[in-house]
């Protein structure tokens, strides 16, 4: 008997007592040492790669470099929304995989010809191979023998002449085969375990992402491949496949002809997961704006720390040009440059996601940076608050600015944080890139004996800064009871217009309203009146825990004193409690930190290019998908849109809505967590989706606020509104013909919430019940209402005293 045959009457004799998981170890000791057997029986063949993405050539040489090894070759692209994890658990990533590709999925007429082409053996079929599966899963027998892979030499057959056969010359003699070996009953179990095996491989699978057989598909592809070699495999071939038995040598013989397979068989499986990996792909988003590529544009960087210049020397460039677009991070600062500029007799349009103003013959505008436009030419551009680009939610707005706006000059304002990574978007870009550095104008002195926990210490000029919208109504309460000064109130869920009041209200000299209250919303831009920066504490709640307020955001609220043209000579920045003391210096010391990556996000067409790989996924679904399957360059980030998911999912059941239109709703402007604002942008999905004009359907209220709940209604209607007017301009108009209406209310609710301010004297309440409703910022956060209380010491004047941010994190400690 050859010695092929003794070998593998020799494998047929134990496989059948082999156990599912005994197998699986067996193939484990086997792989580590299968580079023992490679010398006789498997010299390793090139396969045809004329075909195949460089990548595939890439991938497969460094798995030659693993041969051998039990590490499985690092996987060409992400695909984790597919495998979840293919490297690691091949087993999982194959169920995982099974069928998800299957619908729609239509194998080329060759493929589906073969059952009915001379059919050699009676088991090609789903029950029959499902059953043998089955038997060997079921077999609880352990293995009593030593696999093939531990055979001596002389008892194999000398296969070199198959195994190192040309992989396109064995595809091209199976195609041509009319009938295969006929094989004995044990023989094709022990190649249906063969291919089995091959079906289960995550190496094998990984490898196939590289000709774009995704890892849903790979098995079904795997089973038409095992199908096919079957009916049509020659005595040799079949001979040396069940010589090696189920083992990553087989499955390294296979591979090249499957990969031959899969080329002629199956184009448009091919063809659609390479759409979706490339409509998934963000990598190079400077190639994303060929009219801006094509341009010479001179990118100038203004960088320092606040109030030292940087702002108003873009401005001058701004105003002198013949056409400019200022993009600011706020409405407020684009309101202000719309107002500021305009004063000094420029021309200039306003632009928000909420108002166009459109001031005749005007050839510049200010806009906020979202609203950008990346089709008209200008001289000169501003980019206001640079860093920006690097925030978790907004960052992506930063980065389309810099690499898409098509303009002569571009000016970034921002302190260094993100200079590295403009140098290195600039070398992709080819942008000359001019850098202009910036010391503060007046020094920021620290007040060491700080407040000493008394409020009765305030004076005319200070601004406490507390970083939740209740803090902000205690300590506002604390002073206005303890002192005679009185407060004025800066936080994010305030309507610009609002904000603009209470700065103006501070800001002049004849009232008494000479202290500041405010939450980081203060942080960006606005000139104030301030003497003396005062935290009233250094931690803040991220939505998920209380943190010390990072070192940077620190630097830019303190910033905010002693600005240039103000009352007052210097600068001071201060605690309230001696206990924060040391973190508020700590922080002011701080280098700026050094950003490597900026944030990115698809463009509707790229989600809808993506989309179109896939029917039956829902929105938010299908940004999830996108989010785990897109690939980015080093220097990004995929901006967090979990708020953009949650509007999706509240969205999902509404019918009549296009992908556009989905895509548009789910960026309005709306807090989240604000049960009123959500309900009512869903009555507007609603009533959109039926094709009937989208009414405001809420009243007005008739007086200003008389306590807090009152107060935070009015928050909500303004929050409403803006919704409203945000999708009026983002839509058709008809479809929302209220807009006046909507701009009247607005300017109402502002107005009434001004008035409110005034003489809010009350103890702040929640918005959700539990959950106090924060301000920090633009991008409002709630904290747990109990948790706060846990950590903070109540004073005898119902003031709450924070505990300082180093004993609450021991990470600044
Ligand atoms: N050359 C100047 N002449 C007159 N006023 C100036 C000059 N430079 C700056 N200012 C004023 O100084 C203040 C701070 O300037 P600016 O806003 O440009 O600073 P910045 O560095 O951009 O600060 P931030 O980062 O906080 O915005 C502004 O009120 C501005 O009008």
């Amino acid at each position: 008997m050859a010695k092929g045959s003794i070998s593998s009457l020799f494998y047929l004799f134990t496989r059948k007592r082999t156990t599912f998981s005994n197998l699986k170890s067996l193939l484990f000791n086997h792989s580590l040492t299968s580079s023992s057997h490679s010398q006789f029986h498997h010299p390793f063949r090139p396969f045809s790669t004329h075909l195949l993405n460089p990548r595939c050539i890439t991938s497969f040489s460094q798995s030659l470099t693993l041969y051998g090894d039990r590490t499985l070759p690092t996987r060409p692209f992400s695909t984790a929304g597919e495998d979840g994890g293919a490297a690691t658990d091949e087993d999982s990533q194959f169920e995982k995989g099974i069928g998800n590709f299957e619908v729609g999925t239509k194998v080329s007429d060759d493929v589906c010809d073969l059952s009915e082409n001379g059919v050699v053996l009676d088991y090609g079929n789903d029950e029959c191979y499902s059953n043998i599966v089955d038997s060997v899963e079921c077999s609880n027998s352990s293995i009593s023998c030593t696999s093939n892979d531990n055979r001596d030499d002389d008892e194999l057959e000398d296969f070199t002449h198959v195994a190192s056969k040309d992989p396109v010359e064995l595809y091209g003699e199976l195609k041509s085969v009319e009938k295969g070996v006929k094989l004995a009953r044990a023989e094709v179990d022990v190649l249906t375990d063969v291919f089995d095996y091959f079906a289960k491989s995550g190496w094998a699978s990984n490898q196939a992402l590289a000709i774009y057989i995704g890892l849903s598909f790979f098995p079904t592809a795997a089973h038409k491949f095992r199908n096919f070699f079957r009916k049509r495999c020659s005595a040799d071939v079949a001979k040396y496949l069940i010589s090696l038995g189920p083992c990553d040598v087989a499955v390294r013989f296979l591979f090249p002809v499957f990969v031959e397979f899969c080329l002629v068989n199956f184009p448009d499986e091919i063809k659609r997961f390479r759409d979706m990996v490339k409509s998934a792909d963000l990598t190079k988003p400077h190639t994303w704006f060929p009219f801006a590529r094509a341009m010479k544009r001179k990118i100038i960087y203004h960088c320092g720390p606040t109030n030292s210049g940087k702002t108003y020397n873009a401005l001058q460039r701004f105003m002198e040009a013949k056409k400019g677009i200022y993009c600011s991070p706020l409405r407020l600062l684009a309101m202000e440059v719309f107002d500021k500029v305009n004063a000094k007799g420029v021309y200039c349009s306003l632009l928000t996601g909420q108002e166009k103003k459109h001031v005749p013959f005007a050839n510049h505008v200010a806009c906020t940076v979202e609203m950008a436009s990346t089709q008209e030419l200008y001289e000169v551009a501003i980019v206001d608050e640079i860093q920006m680009m690097a925030d978790p939610y907004r960052g992506y707005a930063w980065t389309r600015a810099l690499l898409g706006l098509k303009a002569d000059e571009i000016h970034l304002c921002g302190d260094p944080s993100v200079l590295d990574i403009v140098r290195k978007i600039c070398q992709d870009t080819g942008d000359e890139l001019c850098e202009q550095h910036y010391e503060r104008f007046k020094p920021l002195v620290v007040e060491a004996k700080t407040l000493l926990g008394n409020l009765e210490n305030i004076r005319s000029g200070d601004c406490v800064v507390a970083f939740s919208r209740r803090e902000i109504f205690e300590v506002k309460l604390a002073i206005e009871k303890t002192t005679n000064h009185r407060c004025c109130v800066i936080y994010g869920a305030l309507p610009p217009e609002t904000r603009r009041q209470q700065a103006n209200l501070f800001n002049d000299q004849s009232n008494e309203y000479d202290v500041l209250v405010a939450s980081d919303a203060v942080g960006m831009s606005l000139n104030l009146n301030i003497r003396r920066v005062i935290f009233n504490n250094l931690s803040k709640y991220n939505g998920d825990k209380i943190l010390p307020v990072p070192a940077s955001q620190v630097k830019q609220i303190a910033g905010r004193a002693g600005r240039r043209g103000c009352l007052y000579l210097d600068g001071l920045a201060t605690t309230l409690h001696l206990d924060y003391l040391d973190y508020l210096i700590e922080c002011l010391k701080q280098p700026f930190d050094h950003v490597t990556r900026a944030g990115l996000f698809p463009f509707y067409e790229q989600v809808e290019l993506f989309a179109g790989q896939f029917s039956n996924l829902t929105f938010s679904q299908l940004l999830e998908k996108f989010g785990e399957n897109c690939r980015l360059d080093g220097s990004y980030f995929l901006c967090r849109h979990d708020h953009i998911k949650k509007i999706a999912n509240m969205l999902e059941r509404i019918q009549g809505l296009s992908l556009d239109d989905r895509f548009n709703f789910c960026f309005a402007p709306v807090n989240v967590r604000d049960p009123k604002a959500m309900y009512h942008l869903l009555k507007f999905a609603a009533a959109f989706g039926q094709k009937v004009p989208v009414s405001i359907a809420m009243g007005m209220p008739k007086c200003s606020a008389r306590n807090d709940s009152e107060l935070l209604d009015l928050e909500s209607r303004h929050q409403v509104l803006s919704s409203y007017l945000w999708l009026s301009n983002h839509f058709d108009e008809e479809k929302f013909p209220f807009v006046k209406k909507a701009e009247a209310m607005a300017s109402n609710i502002a107005h009434l919430l001004s008035q409110s301010l005034i003489k809010a004297n009350w103890k702040p309440e929640s918005r959700n019940r539990g959950k106090p409703k924060a301000v920090n910022s633009e991008e409002e956060q709630t904290e747990p209402r109990s948790e706060f209380i846990l950590k903070t010491e109540k004073k005898d004047d119902g003031y709450s005293r924070p505990q300082s941010p180093v004993k609450l994190s021991p990470e600044t400690a």
